[in-house]
């Protein structure tokens, strides 16, 4: 069979990515710009719709960073919500194993697999960051070397809870008067280094047993987490030749744990804009871009790299002769730069000078940028030739607009791929794990 194209789509919502200055752009709270763009994947026969999760507001020098529309609601509900509007659609959330407790984690997951009949995915990351920690009881206790030790465990533990009841438990047999068969559930006991809870898993086993479990941090430990653990990779190495070497090194990492690489399917984040002609895509692309960082936009990511205030500059002039300032910096939340400041700060002066750009404009070409960009025929090549040259096993697909940004891709460029026959024409099974092509969880044992 033809290498096949899994795709999920990103809701956009908070942030620079989508494009608030043009008028087709919605809310990113209400229900109804969740339910188009997942009624459009839908449509469109994707494996799954995701949402990302920031758990506190990022800061900037001590003030909220408000130059796009932020706060975005809790994902979960959002899903539930979206369960009893669409039938087919995997439903994928965000959910931090730092701040959170695998018990209501699990139930909540179990709860959504069953509301929608066995769909439901976990974005298993593990944000550990003190700021963050603030708005939770533990307040950022966790030292980074151990993120995915509690990740490991936290995943490990809701696997024994999911576990605690056999598929046929509930037996709900009035004349007999058994509700629950003998012995269909056992209680669980979890003594580990993070957990050590015990008593009974009050879910029943969601249609899929194990939700779907997806990872998308990029460390080795991240990168091993997921081998050793996940289902998909939702990476952020959208350009060919890194993303095949991201490829390579995940894939040849699932021998260790007895797996296959069909087990874990790897969908890197991509951009696309469609236009009638190639040029004209190019320069609605660029376009775009100049939307998304903004003169003030454009200051603010020149600060979290420089790690310092640089209010002075003028972002439509050239990059000022000052160096990074080493240590934590001035951004606080998900968007904190964690790099080596004074290399990027070479590296970015080194390609400001060599191509002569601005601050405004050497912001636009470092940060992200698109992926696919053509004709809707050159976007469905292009996105056939990066599955079939070994660089990823689908991808999730980021609008620039919220809640329509979809449209044009699934109206366009899905019957295209469908056509080459590297796309399903239908779904042909009603589970997450059947559209790919996953096979079901193993019974934990312990
Ligand atoms: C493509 C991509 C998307 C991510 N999305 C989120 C997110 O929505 N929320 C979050 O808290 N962390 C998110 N992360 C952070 C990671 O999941 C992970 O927790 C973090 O990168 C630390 O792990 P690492 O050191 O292995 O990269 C994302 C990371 C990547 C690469």
């Amino acid at each position: 069979m033809t290498e096949q194209i899994h795709l999920a789509a990103h809701f956009p919502g908070v942030n620079n990515t989508t494009v608030w200055s043009d008028p087709r752009s919605g809310s990113q709270i209400d229900f109804g710009s969740f339910r188009h763009l997942a009624e459009t994947a839908e449509r469109g026969r994707f494996d799954f719709f995701f949402l990302a999760e920031g758990l506190r507001l990022r800061e900037m020098k001590g003030r909220i960073h408000d130059l796009d529309v932020m706060g975005r609601p809790e994902s979960l509900t959002v899903l539930a919500a979206l369960s009893a509007v669409t039938t087919r659609l995997g439903l994928a959330a965000t959910v931090n194993s730092t701040f959170n407790e695998p018990y209501e984690v699990a139930r909540r997951l179990a709860t959504l697999d069953h509301l929608s009949g066995g769909r439901a995915a976990w974005n298993v990351v593990t944000s550990w960051d003190a700021f963050t920690g603030e708005n939770f009881r533990r307040g950022g206790y966790l030292a980074e070397a151990d993120r995915y030790t509690r990740a490991k465990e936290f995943l490990q533990t809701a696997r024994e809870l999911w576990d605690t009841w056999a598929d046929d438990a509930v037996t709900a047999d009035p004349v007999r008067g058994e509700f629950l068969r003998e012995g269909g559930v056992t209680p669980f006991r979890h003594t580990g280094r993070h957990f050590d809870i015990q008593g009974l898993f009050n879910v029943p086993r969601g249609p899929q047993g194990h939700p779907v479990i997806i990872q998308a941090g990029d460390s080795d430990e991240g990168r091993e987490f997921a081998a050793s653990s996940a289902d998909v990779i939702f990476s952020r190495h959208g350009r060919p030749e890194e993303a095949r070497t991201f490829y390579r090194d995940v894939k040849r990492r699932l021998a260790a744990y007895g797996r296959r690489p069909a087990d874990l399917k790897i969908m890197p984040a991509v951009t696309y804009v469609l236009g009638d002609t190639e040029a004209e895509a190019a320069e609605c692309a660029a376009e775009i871009r100049r939307a998304q960082v903004s003169p003030a936009n454009a200051i603010v990511f020149l600060e979290g790299v420089w790690g310092r205030d640089m209010s002075f500059c003028d972002p439509d002039g050239p990059l000022p002769d000052v160096e990074p300032e080493l240590g934590e910096g001035v951004s606080r939340g998900r968007a904190q730069f964690r790099g080596d400041r004074a290399a990027t700060a070479a590296k970015w002066r080194a390609v400001a000078q060599e191509k002569n750009l601005t601050i405004r404009e050497l912001v636009i070409e470092m940060s992200a940028r698109q992926t696919f960009v053509g004709t809707a025929a050159s976007v469905a090549e292009q996105m056939t030739s990066f599955v079939r040259t070994g660089a990823a096993d689908g991808f999730v697909l980021v609008p620039h607009l919220t809640p329509g940004g979809l449209d044009e891709l699934v109206d366009q460029v899905v019957p295209l791929l469908q056509e080459k026959g590297v796309y399903r024409a239908d779904y042909t099974g009603t589970t997450l794990r059947d559209h790919l092509g996953l096979r079901s969880p193993v019974k934990e044992t312990s």
